[in-house]
């Protein structure tokens, strides 16, 4: 299980007007294949740069990302990313966003039937001829993460997929998407500002702290699912982690 993913000793820097920032100390971390890891932390603390180093989007200064042992310095369509806007194409209806970056794979009927499959996964058969404009905030994330899961990736790195959402919409992408990762037993970073998301989803939770961007702690998360962070077994664990937030 262990040493599927291996994030060791990563540096990243900044050029700003003003010199050099440190974005990213020392991060070193594994992840077990199938694993649903968080990355929670507050503002500025390196998270997205640290997802996108991984996804090979970012360069770092020092260090390596290792995938099954061998060094990764470029994205792969192992790596599946989705962002905290949903960035769909406004001119492509919702099942072509979904094929668009797989389209020079597979033919237009078998392209027609894998977008119709991922789209009665995330719950949007129905909307499959729509337009993005058509798609309330959630609906449009569901696309987001069937595009993404279209290339069929060993890992999906999700950036604060939720935050931008209502309170009642992130409830609910939540669980489906606990569903959708039990399912397809895809290994998943997720990143978070959100205690309590990170304890719905996380199988471990690891913390962060900026300037420069570290890991204060990384703490298991052994709860069955499904999680209610407010299960007066919670309680400790969420002490753990606002009192891990404390500079
Ligand atoms: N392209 C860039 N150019 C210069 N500095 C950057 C750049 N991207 C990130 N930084 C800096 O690196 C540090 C980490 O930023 P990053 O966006 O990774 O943090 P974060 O934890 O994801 O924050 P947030 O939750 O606000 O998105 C911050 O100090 C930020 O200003």
């Amino acid at each position: 299980m262990a040493n599927f993913l291996e994030i060791e000793t990563i540096t990243k820097y900044f050029n700003i007007a003003n010199g050099p920032v440190k974005a990213l100390e020392n991060i070193n971390f594994e992840v077990a294949s199938g694993e649903l890891i968080c990355l929670l932390g507050p503002s500025e603390c390196g998270k997205t740069t640290l997802l996108r180093i991984i996804a090979g989007l970012e360069k770092q200064e020092s260090g390596q990302i290792l995938l099954n042992g061998q060094a990764i310095d470029a994205s792969g369509p192992e790596r599946g990313m989705i962002f905290q806007e949903p960035r769909l194409f406004p001119w492509l209806t919702v099942e072509e966003n979904v094929g668009f970056g797989i389209k020079g794979r597979y033919g237009k009927k078998l392209l027609q039937t894998i977008g119709q499959e991922l789209l009665e996964i995330v719950g949007l058969s129905e909307f499959a001829k729509a337009w993005p404009s058509q798609l309330s905030g959630g609906m449009a994330q569901r696309a987001a993460i069937a595009r993404a899961l279209a290339a069929d990736p060993l890992i999906l790195l999700l950036d604060e997929p939720f935050a931008a959402l209502d309170a009642q919409t992130r409830t609910k992408l939540q669980t489906d998407f606990l569903s959708l990762w039990q399912s397809t037993h895809k290994t998943c970073i997720h990143v978070t500002h959100d205690i309590d998301e990170a304890l719905i989803l996380g199988q471990r939770i690891i913390v962060m702290h900026p300037s420069p961007g570290r890991i204060k702690k990384i703490i298991p998360n052994p709860f069955p699912y499904p999680r209610c962070p407010d299960d007066p077994d919670f309680i400790t664990l969420k002490k753990e982690l606002r009192d891990s937030f404390l500079p």
